[in-house]
Protein backbone atom coordinates (compact mmCIF):
# COMPACT_ATOMS: atom_id res chain seq x y z
CA UNK A 1 0.00 0.00 0.00
CA UNK A 2 1.49 3.12 -0.94
CA UNK A 3 -0.17 6.09 0.52
CA UNK A 4 -0.07 10.05 0.34
CA UNK A 5 -2.26 13.30 0.50
CA UNK A 6 -2.62 13.98 -3.47
CA UNK A 7 -4.46 11.12 -4.85
CA UNK A 8 -3.32 12.47 -8.68
CA UNK A 9 0.12 11.53 -7.34
CA UNK A 10 -0.75 8.57 -5.90
CA UNK A 11 -2.27 6.59 -8.88
CA UNK A 12 0.90 7.96 -11.66
CA UNK A 13 3.26 6.61 -8.75
CA UNK A 14 1.49 3.05 -8.32
CA UNK A 15 0.75 3.07 -12.23
CA UNK A 16 4.66 3.54 -12.64
CA UNK A 17 5.80 0.84 -9.90
CA UNK A 18 2.45 -1.67 -11.56
CA UNK A 19 4.21 -1.26 -15.03
CA UNK A 20 7.70 -2.14 -12.97
CA UNK A 21 7.06 -5.36 -11.06
CA UNK A 22 7.44 -8.36 -12.65
CA UNK A 23 6.94 -10.95 -9.39
CA UNK A 24 2.83 -11.50 -8.57
CA UNK A 25 3.14 -8.77 -5.80
CA UNK A 26 -0.12 -6.83 -5.41
CA UNK A 27 0.31 -3.09 -4.84
CA UNK A 28 -2.92 -0.66 -3.88
CA UNK A 29 -2.95 3.26 -2.99
CA UNK A 30 -4.80 5.56 -0.70
CA UNK A 31 -4.81 8.66 0.41
CA UNK A 32 -3.70 9.23 3.94
CA UNK A 33 -2.36 12.61 5.59
CA UNK A 34 -0.21 11.18 8.08
CA UNK A 35 -0.56 14.58 9.88
CA UNK A 36 -3.89 13.23 11.13
CA UNK A 37 -4.58 10.59 13.41
CA UNK A 38 -7.75 8.99 12.30
CA UNK A 39 -6.42 8.63 8.83
CA UNK A 40 -3.74 6.83 9.59
CA UNK A 41 -5.77 5.15 11.82
CA UNK A 42 -7.65 4.25 9.03
CA UNK A 43 -4.96 3.80 6.97
CA UNK A 44 -3.46 1.04 8.47
CA UNK A 45 -6.50 -1.11 9.19
CA UNK A 46 -7.80 -0.67 5.31
CA UNK A 47 -4.01 -1.92 4.29
CA UNK A 48 -5.08 -4.93 6.74
CA UNK A 49 -8.24 -5.61 5.42
CA UNK A 50 -6.85 -5.61 2.00
CA UNK A 51 -3.36 -7.68 2.39
CA UNK A 52 -4.40 -9.70 5.44
CA UNK A 53 -0.90 -8.56 7.11
CA UNK A 54 1.65 -5.52 7.46
CA UNK A 55 4.88 -6.95 7.35
CA UNK A 56 6.80 -3.42 7.04
CA UNK A 57 6.41 0.26 7.44
CA UNK A 58 8.35 2.87 5.94
CA UNK A 59 7.82 6.54 7.04
CA UNK A 60 9.06 8.25 3.86
CA UNK A 61 6.29 11.17 4.28
CA UNK A 62 8.13 14.61 4.99
CA UNK A 63 9.28 17.90 3.87
CA UNK A 64 10.07 21.56 5.38
CA UNK A 65 10.19 25.00 3.95
CA UNK A 66 13.55 27.13 4.35
CA UNK A 67 13.39 29.88 6.11
CA UNK A 68 15.41 31.54 9.14
CA UNK A 69 14.30 30.02 12.73
CA UNK A 70 12.84 33.63 13.93
CA UNK A 71 10.95 33.92 11.30
CA UNK A 72 8.71 30.88 11.65
CA UNK A 73 5.28 31.49 12.79
CA UNK A 74 3.75 28.83 15.26
CA UNK A 75 1.63 27.55 12.96
CA UNK A 76 4.54 26.88 10.58
CA UNK A 77 6.79 25.46 12.83
CA UNK A 78 3.54 23.02 14.06
CA UNK A 79 3.27 22.04 10.32
CA UNK A 80 6.95 21.22 9.30
CA UNK A 81 6.90 19.13 13.33
CA UNK A 82 3.53 17.44 12.55
CA UNK A 83 4.64 16.23 9.13
CA UNK A 84 7.97 14.64 9.78
CA UNK A 85 8.13 14.05 13.58
CA UNK A 86 4.21 13.34 14.50
CA UNK A 87 3.13 11.62 11.29
CA UNK A 88 6.07 9.10 11.58
CA UNK A 89 5.40 8.68 15.51
CA UNK A 90 1.17 7.86 14.57
CA UNK A 91 1.92 5.37 11.55
CA UNK A 92 4.66 3.44 13.91
CA UNK A 93 1.79 3.32 16.76
CA UNK A 94 -1.14 2.36 14.47
CA UNK A 95 1.20 -0.41 12.70
CA UNK A 96 2.35 -1.83 16.24
CA UNK A 97 -1.21 -1.72 18.11
CA UNK A 98 -3.08 -2.75 14.96
CA UNK A 99 -0.74 -5.36 13.84
CA UNK A 100 3.26 -5.74 14.88
CA UNK A 101 2.52 -6.07 18.40
CA UNK A 102 1.47 -9.38 17.54
CA UNK A 103 2.74 -10.68 14.47
CA UNK A 104 6.63 -8.79 14.47
CA UNK A 105 7.40 -6.91 11.98
CA UNK A 106 10.19 -4.28 9.99
CA UNK A 107 10.00 -0.30 10.49
CA UNK A 108 11.97 1.83 8.38
CA UNK A 109 11.65 5.74 9.06
CA UNK A 110 13.38 7.72 6.29
CA UNK A 111 15.19 11.02 7.86
CA UNK A 112 17.70 13.68 7.16
CA UNK A 113 21.32 14.67 7.11
CA UNK A 114 20.99 16.79 10.34
CA UNK A 115 23.83 15.52 12.52
CA UNK A 116 25.79 19.19 11.87
CA UNK A 117 22.57 21.34 12.50
CA UNK A 118 20.38 21.83 9.34
CA UNK A 119 20.27 25.93 9.33
CA UNK A 120 17.57 27.83 7.61
CA UNK A 121 15.68 24.21 8.40
CA UNK A 122 15.94 24.24 11.76
CA UNK A 123 12.25 22.78 12.43
CA UNK A 124 12.92 19.88 10.12
CA UNK A 125 16.19 19.32 11.80
CA UNK A 126 14.88 18.95 15.07
CA UNK A 127 12.08 16.86 13.70
CA UNK A 128 14.65 14.12 11.95
CA UNK A 129 17.16 14.38 15.22
CA UNK A 130 13.83 13.43 17.79
CA UNK A 131 12.61 10.55 14.74
CA UNK A 132 16.45 9.06 15.00
CA UNK A 133 16.09 8.93 19.11
CA UNK A 134 12.73 7.63 18.77
CA UNK A 135 13.70 4.91 16.31
CA UNK A 136 16.09 3.87 19.10
CA UNK A 137 13.42 3.75 21.99
CA UNK A 138 11.24 1.86 19.91
CA UNK A 139 13.56 -0.46 18.89
CA UNK A 140 14.15 -1.35 22.57
CA UNK A 141 10.30 -1.41 23.69
CA UNK A 142 9.36 -3.16 20.87
CA UNK A 143 11.85 -5.88 20.12
CA UNK A 144 10.35 -8.39 22.48
CA UNK A 145 7.44 -8.47 20.03
CA UNK A 146 9.74 -9.53 17.47
CA UNK A 147 9.91 -5.85 15.65
CA UNK A 148 13.11 -4.07 14.33
CA UNK A 149 13.16 -0.60 13.68
CA UNK A 150 16.06 1.94 11.90
CA UNK A 151 16.23 4.76 9.82
CA UNK A 152 18.00 6.02 6.73
CA UNK A 153 19.49 9.84 6.35
CA UNK A 154 19.70 10.55 2.86
CA UNK A 155 22.09 13.14 2.53
CA UNK A 156 21.10 16.69 1.62
CA UNK A 157 22.16 15.23 -1.98
CA UNK A 158 19.14 13.29 -3.67
CA UNK A 159 17.36 15.02 -6.06
CA UNK A 160 13.89 15.83 -5.29
CA UNK A 161 11.61 17.64 -7.62
CA UNK A 162 9.03 18.47 -5.27
CA UNK A 163 12.20 20.25 -3.27
CA UNK A 164 13.60 22.17 -6.07
CA UNK A 165 10.31 23.43 -7.23
CA UNK A 166 9.25 24.18 -3.61
CA UNK A 167 12.78 26.27 -3.14
CA UNK A 168 12.78 27.46 -6.11
CA UNK A 169 15.95 27.14 -7.67
CA UNK A 170 16.03 23.75 -9.96
CA UNK A 171 20.15 23.52 -8.90
CA UNK A 172 19.49 23.98 -5.33
CA UNK A 173 20.99 20.19 -4.62
CA UNK A 174 24.14 20.89 -7.27
CA UNK A 175 25.56 23.42 -4.96
CA UNK A 176 26.03 20.60 -2.69
CA UNK A 177 28.58 18.75 -4.80
CA UNK A 178 32.01 20.52 -3.76
CA UNK A 179 30.91 19.40 -0.06
CA UNK A 180 30.01 15.95 -0.93
CA UNK A 181 33.42 13.13 -0.65
CA UNK A 182 32.32 11.33 -3.41
CA UNK A 183 31.58 14.67 -5.94
CA UNK A 184 28.29 13.68 -7.25
CA UNK A 185 24.33 13.22 -6.15
CA UNK A 186 22.95 10.20 -4.73
CA UNK A 187 20.73 8.67 -6.72
CA UNK A 188 17.04 7.14 -5.12
CA UNK A 189 17.83 3.93 -5.95
CA UNK A 190 20.61 4.03 -3.59
CA UNK A 191 18.34 4.79 -0.82
CA UNK A 192 15.85 2.60 -1.80
CA UNK A 193 18.38 -0.13 -1.78
CA UNK A 194 19.31 0.91 1.89
CA UNK A 195 15.69 0.52 3.09
CA UNK A 196 15.57 -3.18 1.36
CA UNK A 197 18.40 -4.25 3.12
CA UNK A 198 16.98 -2.88 6.19
CA UNK A 199 14.02 -4.72 5.58
CA UNK A 200 15.59 -8.07 4.24
CA UNK A 201 16.48 -10.89 6.43
CA UNK A 202 20.08 -9.62 5.62
CA UNK A 203 19.84 -6.86 8.27
CA UNK A 204 17.72 -9.79 11.26
CA UNK A 205 20.40 -8.66 13.51
CA UNK A 206 20.14 -4.80 13.07
CA UNK A 207 17.54 -2.69 15.01
CA UNK A 208 18.12 0.83 16.55
CA UNK A 209 20.51 2.00 14.10
CA UNK A 210 20.56 4.65 11.34
CA UNK A 211 22.25 4.04 7.99
CA UNK A 212 24.02 7.62 6.60
CA UNK A 213 23.41 7.26 2.77
CA UNK A 214 25.05 10.75 1.88
CA UNK A 215 28.05 10.03 0.27
CA UNK A 216 30.27 11.11 3.34
CA UNK A 217 29.00 14.52 3.19
CA UNK A 218 27.92 14.12 7.08
CA UNK A 219 31.48 14.05 7.97
CA UNK A 220 32.25 16.87 5.71
CA UNK A 221 31.33 20.29 6.27
CA UNK A 222 27.88 22.18 6.40
CA UNK A 223 25.81 22.05 3.14
CA UNK A 224 24.94 25.41 1.48
CA UNK A 225 24.70 27.80 4.70
CA UNK A 226 28.19 29.60 5.61
CA UNK A 227 28.06 31.88 8.52
CA UNK A 228 28.14 35.47 7.50
CA UNK A 229 31.78 37.31 8.33
CA UNK A 230 31.44 39.18 11.99
CA UNK A 231 32.55 40.06 15.52
CA UNK A 232 30.15 39.29 17.75
CA UNK A 233 31.48 37.26 19.69
CA UNK A 234 34.02 38.40 22.63
CA UNK A 235 36.70 36.13 24.12
CA UNK A 236 36.58 35.39 27.51
CA UNK A 237 39.91 35.54 29.71
CA UNK A 238 40.44 35.46 33.36
CA UNK A 239 41.26 39.57 32.88
CA UNK A 240 37.51 39.92 32.16
CA UNK A 241 37.14 38.57 35.67
CA UNK A 242 39.58 41.36 36.82
CA UNK A 243 37.64 44.08 35.08
CA UNK A 244 34.55 42.87 36.41
CA UNK A 245 35.93 42.72 40.21
CA UNK A 246 37.86 46.21 39.70
CA UNK A 247 34.08 47.76 38.79
CA UNK A 248 33.06 46.02 41.91
C1 LIG B 1 19.50 21.28 -0.55
C2 LIG B 1 18.57 21.40 0.59
C3 LIG B 1 17.76 20.14 0.80
C4 LIG B 1 17.65 19.74 2.25
C5 LIG B 1 17.37 18.28 2.37
C6 LIG B 1 15.96 17.93 2.38
C7 LIG B 1 15.36 17.58 1.25
C8 LIG B 1 13.96 17.17 1.29
O1 LIG B 1 13.32 17.05 2.31
S1 LIG B 1 13.31 16.83 -0.21
C9 LIG B 1 11.53 16.85 0.09
C10 LIG B 1 11.09 18.25 0.11
N1 LIG B 1 9.68 18.35 -0.08
C11 LIG B 1 9.06 19.34 0.49
O2 LIG B 1 9.62 20.10 1.28
C12 LIG B 1 7.63 19.52 0.13
C13 LIG B 1 6.79 19.42 1.29
N2 LIG B 1 6.67 20.66 2.07
C14 LIG B 1 5.54 20.93 2.62
O3 LIG B 1 4.61 20.18 2.41
C15 LIG B 1 5.45 22.16 3.51
O4 LIG B 1 6.66 22.83 3.54
C16 LIG B 1 4.94 21.87 4.96
C17 LIG B 1 5.79 20.84 5.64
C18 LIG B 1 4.92 23.11 5.77
C19 LIG B 1 3.54 21.40 4.97
O5 LIG B 1 2.75 22.25 4.27
P1 LIG B 1 1.16 22.25 4.37
O6 LIG B 1 0.59 21.16 5.15
O7 LIG B 1 0.67 22.36 2.98
O8 LIG B 1 0.91 23.46 5.23
P2 LIG B 1 0.61 24.93 4.78
O9 LIG B 1 1.00 25.15 3.37
O10 LIG B 1 -0.78 25.18 5.16
O11 LIG B 1 1.57 25.74 5.70
C20 LIG B 1 1.37 25.80 7.09
C21 LIG B 1 2.23 26.95 7.54
O12 LIG B 1 3.60 26.65 7.27
C22 LIG B 1 4.27 27.89 6.98
N3 LIG B 1 4.86 27.80 5.65
C23 LIG B 1 4.58 26.91 4.69
N4 LIG B 1 5.34 27.13 3.61
C24 LIG B 1 6.13 28.18 3.91
C25 LIG B 1 7.16 28.88 3.21
N5 LIG B 1 7.53 28.52 1.98
N6 LIG B 1 7.78 29.91 3.83
C26 LIG B 1 7.41 30.29 5.07
N7 LIG B 1 6.44 29.67 5.80
C27 LIG B 1 5.83 28.63 5.21
C28 LIG B 1 3.25 28.99 7.07
O13 LIG B 1 3.23 29.50 8.38
C29 LIG B 1 1.96 28.25 6.80
O14 LIG B 1 0.82 28.84 7.33
P3 LIG B 1 0.10 30.09 6.55
O15 LIG B 1 1.03 31.24 6.70
O16 LIG B 1 -1.20 30.29 7.23
O17 LIG B 1 -0.04 29.66 5.11
N1 LIG C 1 15.76 14.49 -1.62
C1 LIG C 1 16.66 14.61 -0.68
O1 LIG C 1 17.81 14.97 -0.93
C2 LIG C 1 16.32 14.31 0.73
C3 LIG C 1 15.09 13.82 1.11
N2 LIG C 1 14.84 13.56 2.43
C4 LIG C 1 13.56 13.01 2.88
O2 LIG C 1 13.26 11.84 2.15
C5 LIG C 1 11.84 11.72 2.01
C6 LIG C 1 11.47 11.62 0.54
O3 LIG C 1 11.99 12.75 -0.13
P1 LIG C 1 11.69 13.14 -1.65
O4 LIG C 1 11.13 11.99 -2.38
O5 LIG C 1 12.90 13.80 -2.13
O6 LIG C 1 10.58 14.27 -1.40
P2 LIG C 1 9.14 14.48 -1.97
O7 LIG C 1 8.70 15.84 -1.49
O8 LIG C 1 9.09 14.18 -3.42
O9 LIG C 1 8.32 13.37 -1.20
C7 LIG C 1 7.73 13.59 0.03
C8 LIG C 1 6.49 12.76 0.08
O10 LIG C 1 5.87 12.96 1.35
C9 LIG C 1 4.47 12.99 1.14
N3 LIG C 1 3.89 13.78 2.23
C10 LIG C 1 4.24 15.03 2.63
N4 LIG C 1 3.45 15.42 3.65
C11 LIG C 1 2.61 14.40 3.89
C12 LIG C 1 1.55 14.21 4.80
N5 LIG C 1 1.20 15.15 5.68
N6 LIG C 1 0.87 13.04 4.77
C13 LIG C 1 1.21 12.07 3.88
N7 LIG C 1 2.20 12.19 3.00
C14 LIG C 1 2.90 13.35 3.01
C15 LIG C 1 4.31 13.68 -0.22
O11 LIG C 1 3.12 13.27 -0.89
P3 LIG C 1 1.79 14.18 -0.94
O12 LIG C 1 2.20 15.57 -1.26
O13 LIG C 1 0.94 13.49 -1.94
O14 LIG C 1 1.19 14.07 0.44
C16 LIG C 1 5.50 13.11 -0.99
O15 LIG C 1 5.15 11.94 -1.66
C17 LIG C 1 11.23 12.96 2.70
O16 LIG C 1 10.95 12.68 4.04
C18 LIG C 1 12.39 13.94 2.59
O17 LIG C 1 12.27 15.01 3.49
C19 LIG C 1 15.80 13.75 3.39
C20 LIG C 1 17.03 14.23 3.05
C21 LIG C 1 17.37 14.57 1.71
Amino acid sequence: MVASRNEERLRKATDEMKKNITSPAELDHMQCNIRKEEQVQNLISTTLKRFGKLDFLINNGGGQFPARAESFSLKGWNAVIETNLTGTFLCCREAYNQWMNDNGGVIVNIIADMWKGIPMMSHTGAARAAVDNLTKSLALEWAESGVRINSVAPGSSIYSETAAANYGDPKIFAYNIPKIPLKRLGTVEEISTSVCFLLSPASAYITGETIKVDGGGSLYSTMIFEVPDHKKSKAYTWKDDEETKSKL
